[in-house]
């Protein structure tokens, strides 16, 4: 039996994964928000309910949750992953998002609730960990892996066997060389070309892509 499914979050990406679950034939009954503006808005068709007080009217075992935040990188832990674990202590459980339109292997292994968008590809003997996000149109190569909570945005490339650590974010359109390693909470800016490793907590820009500091 599939669960009806609540999306936390009715902003942008809340948008893309309500259509990708909805393409995915899921029961979607609408968006919280923690914003009052938003309540009884409607965004795919569906209404935001309000806050997280109407998850309250529901049992945690007849519902799933979906995270509809998205991200820019440069927050550890990000708040995706802060109000994902802040609910999971309550006790929901959150499914993951796979466009029908994504082409995935079944020989990569998927973490938890990650969400996987409409055009993009994973491949054999790839990893993704807990929460990540694989944008429209991005490509996960070959044995790569992917840290939890990491975001790759709109055709983000990560060729083989590249590791990038937890909470990084991959800017659209940018590519990582095959091999390279990128440690936790890096942020990769949209378009850079990373041609080699980087040890995390800091911003790349460019092609060849270097430290922020350097690259401006
Ligand atoms: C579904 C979705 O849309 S998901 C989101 C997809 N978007 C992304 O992935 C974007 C990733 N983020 C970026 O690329 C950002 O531009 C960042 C994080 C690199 C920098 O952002 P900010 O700190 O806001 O920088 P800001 O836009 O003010 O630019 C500062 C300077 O850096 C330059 N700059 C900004 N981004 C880049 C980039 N990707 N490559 C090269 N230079 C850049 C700007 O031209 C500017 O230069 P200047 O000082 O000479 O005028």
């Amino acid at each position: 039996m599939t669960l009806p499914v609540i999306i936390v979050g009715a902003g942008g990406h809340a948008a893309v994964v309500a259509d990708a679950l909805l393409a995915a034939g899921a029961a979607v009954l609408g968006f919280t928000d923690t914003d009052p503006a938003r309540h009884g808005r409607v965004l795919c068709g569906l209404p935001v309910l309000g806050d997280d007080a109407v998850l309250a009217r529901y049992e945690r075992a007849g519902l799933r949750l979906a995270n509809g935040l998205g991200g820019l990188g440069g927050e550890t832990p990000p708040l995706r992953a802060r109000v994902q674990e802040r609910l999971e202590a309550q006790g929901w459980q959150f499914c993951g998002v796979r466009h029908p339109g994504a082409i995935v292997s079944p020989f990569a292994r998927l973490g938890a609730a990650v969400q996987l968008m409409a055009g993009c590809v994973v491949q054999p003997g790839a990893e993704l960990g807990a929460g990540c996000i694989v944008n429209t149109g991005a490509i996960v190569e070959h044995d790569a892996c992917i840290g939890a909570w990491s975001h790759l945005a709109p055709r983000a490339v990560v060729c083989g066997q590249v590791r990038i650590g937890a909470a990084c974010h991959v800017g659209a359109g940018a590519t990582v060389r095959q091999d390279v390693r990128l440690g936790a909470a890096t942020l990769v800016g949209a378009g850079a070309v990373v041609v080699k490793n980087f040890s995390g907590g800091g911003v790349l820009l460019g092609t060849p892509a270097r430290p922020w500091e350097q690259a401006k």
